[in-house]
């Protein structure tokens, strides 16, 4: 399939690249949630470190120029990016040709390429809701959160784990979700993404009657929340659970994985994309 693909060819100095990375960290959100936008990368460049090139795949150039531009996530995106406009080298629309596939690398030869990024994940369909925006959003999020981690303190099984648990760790970790599966970037912008997330699971010797506790607690808490109870969704959801969870048993061992290893993982619907009629 012909896709539009612009590519946003940026010269950014030394001094202001971590403003400008965080800057379209907070953009991010903007295209997230945009339904014009089917993905993006912003790239750095190794031989130049002044160079940036950020890719965004769009489900039209119309959709991008009058969709997205006249639409109402452009302010915020805008407001975000704006400084460094002047920096722009080259910003072009390109289809796609038939000239396209995967290398020769086995992913699986990575085995400390874990935890998984986007390359694992087939991208879903243009137009396709984000898994974020299908199960509600940041509001069904911070509801399903804070039911959870309310169940989870008069858990018997669990309580002790969370006995030093913050307050705003139920928003925490809603923020986290959101970014996994397709929501705004808020987790990896002020949070610390993957490296935090991951070591606050070190050294915790999570035993398995306790992560599956927790997998059970969180999925009466999303039937107590009204999260959507399609096979479709329920599928997808459980899979980024039961692996997030044994991840987590990982981190919290004797051997833990690297925590700098990876970008927050972004869920894709994969095997099941949501039934929709047509
Ligand atoms: C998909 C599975 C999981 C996800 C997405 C997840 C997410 C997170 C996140 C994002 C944080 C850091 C929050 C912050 O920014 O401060 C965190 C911390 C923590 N997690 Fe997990 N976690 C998972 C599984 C588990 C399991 C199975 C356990 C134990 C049974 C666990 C125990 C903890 C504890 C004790 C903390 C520190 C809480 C605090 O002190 O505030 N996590 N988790």
């Amino acid at each position: 399939m012909v896709t539009t693909v612009e590519y946003v060819r940026y010269r950014i100095a030394p001094d202001d690249q971590q403003a400008f990375e965080k800057a379209y960290a907070k953009a991010s959100d903007a295209l997230a949630t945009a339904p014009e936008c089917i993905d993006y990368e912003l790239s750095h460049c190794q031989e130049e470190p002044d160079r940036y090139v950020l890719r965004i795949r769009w489900t039209s150039v119309e959709d991008h120029l009058q969709g997205f531009r006249e639409g109402e996530h452009f302010p915020a995106f805008f407001a975000a990016i704006r400084p460094y406009v002047t920096a722009i080298e080259e910003m072009r629309h390109y289809l796609t040709t038939d000239v396209v596939g995967s290398g020769g690398a086995d992913p699986s030869g990575q085995a400390d390429a874990r935890p998984v990024t986007d390359a694992k994940h087939a991208p879903d369909a243009p137009g396709t809701p984000t898994i974020h925006a299908w199960m509600g959003g940041d509001t069904a999020l911070d509801r399903l959160t804070e039911v959870f981690y309310g169940h989870v303190r008069e858990d018997p099984v669990l309580a002790p784990v969370f006995a030093g648990m913050d307050d705003e760790h139920p928003r925490h970790v809603a923020r986290w979700l959101a970014e996994v599966f397709g929501g705004p970037s808020a987790y990896t912008a002020d949070r610390g993404g993957h490296p935090h997330m991951a070591s606050r699971h070190l050294g915790r010797g999570i035993t398995e009657q306790q992560r599956r506790r927790w997998t059970d607690l969180l999925q009466d808490s999303a039937d107590e929340v009204g999260l959507p109870a399609d096979p479709e969704f329920r599928a997808v959801f459980l899979y980024y659970i039961e692996w997030g969870t044994r991840m987590a048993v990982l981190y919290s061992g004797g051997n833990p994985p690297p925590v700098d290893a990876a970008d927050v993982p972004r869920w894709k619907w994969g095997q099941t994309p949501p039934w929709q009629p047509s």
